[in-house]
């Protein structure tokens, strides 16, 4: 199927309208925009891919956000506490945030799929480059400045980890919201096995949709229960004060042109 090369040539493209943004997104470049589709077949194995290094001190977890698109937990990334190298990155890169996407029901709400199967949910861990940049502000506008793990949720057995996270979520219910969170480690979201993932050149999926991210996906999944998934659908996109309360599902971007790129693995 040939990419609609029209969305990768122009120097500033247009792409679909965001079902959340409503208004119409140009982005700059736009030839490697995420999230994609990870056509297995056609990956790459890579033998020079290392395995990943996540080290993360649980005591730089700070707090829960609700942005008005998702809910973010931030960490203090102003000393090298919790950092992630290995695998296709080069450079030491520091953890800053994680996040999620979701949908309104358990058929969809990924933003990546695999060989177009969706998952009704995705963890994204965001890093930015400690060594070449000083802030998350500055790398986030700059090529190889951040590192981005995404992993899978299913639905089946409830998650341990994610409960006490899950707990915390009534708190930031409406848009703008923060509560303290502390002593969080993110390695607890990860499956067992980071040693077997997909990687590629994107972007940022929300504004500024900036080509500055490193992808490192992990082939396999985490499960959670229906129910913590229910708490994840329990939160507003809106603000307390707004009279009308929009629930917080299908905060995913759609899928953009793969434009030659190639998604390399780590395993055979
Ligand atoms: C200077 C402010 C920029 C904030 C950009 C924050 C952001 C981080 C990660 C992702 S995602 N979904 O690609 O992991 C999207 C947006
Ligand atoms: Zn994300």
């Amino acid at each position: 199927r040939r990419c609609n090369l029209s969305a990768c040539s122009s120097k500033f493209v247009v792409s679909q309208m965001h079902p959340i943004w409503q208004e119409p997104l140009a982005v700059p470049g736009g030839e490697r925009q995420s999230p994609i589709d990870i056509a297995v077949r056609r990956t790459q194995f890579d033998p020079r891919l290392r395995p990943l290094q996540m080290r993360y001190d649980p005591r730089t977890c700070q707090q829960i956000w609700n942005n008005g698109y998702s809910f973010i937990v931030e960490y203090d990334d102003t000393s090298d506490r919790s950092v992630l190298q290995g695998g296709p990155l080069e450079d030491r890169f520091r953890l800053c945030q994680f996040h999620f996407h979701w949908g309104e029901s358990n058929a969809w709400g990924s933003e990546h799929s695999v060989d177009r199967r969706l998952f009704p949910a995705e963890l994204h861990v965001v890093h930015w480059n400690r060594d070449k940049y000083n802030l998350f502000e500055e790398a986030v506008s700059e090529d190889n400045g951040l590192a981005v793990i995404g992993v899978f949720l299913k639905v089946g057995k409830r998650h341990e980890g994610l409960q006490k996270l899950v707990d915390a979520l009534p708190a930031v219910r409406h848009k703008g919201s923060v509560v303290e969170f502390t002593k969080f480690d993110p390695a607890c979201l990860l499956p067992e096995n980071t040693e077997e993932y997909w990687t590629y050149s994107g972007s940022l999926t929300t504004p500024p949709l900036t080509e500055a991210v490193t992808w490192m996906l992990m082939k396999h999944h985490i499960e959670v229960s229906h129910d913590q998934l229910a708490v994840f659908r329990s939160l507003l996109f809106t603000s307390a004060e707004e009279e009308v309360q929009k629930s917080m599902v299908n905060n995913f971007r759609v899928q953009q042109p793969l434009c030659g790129r190639t998604v390399r693995s780590s395993f055979n």
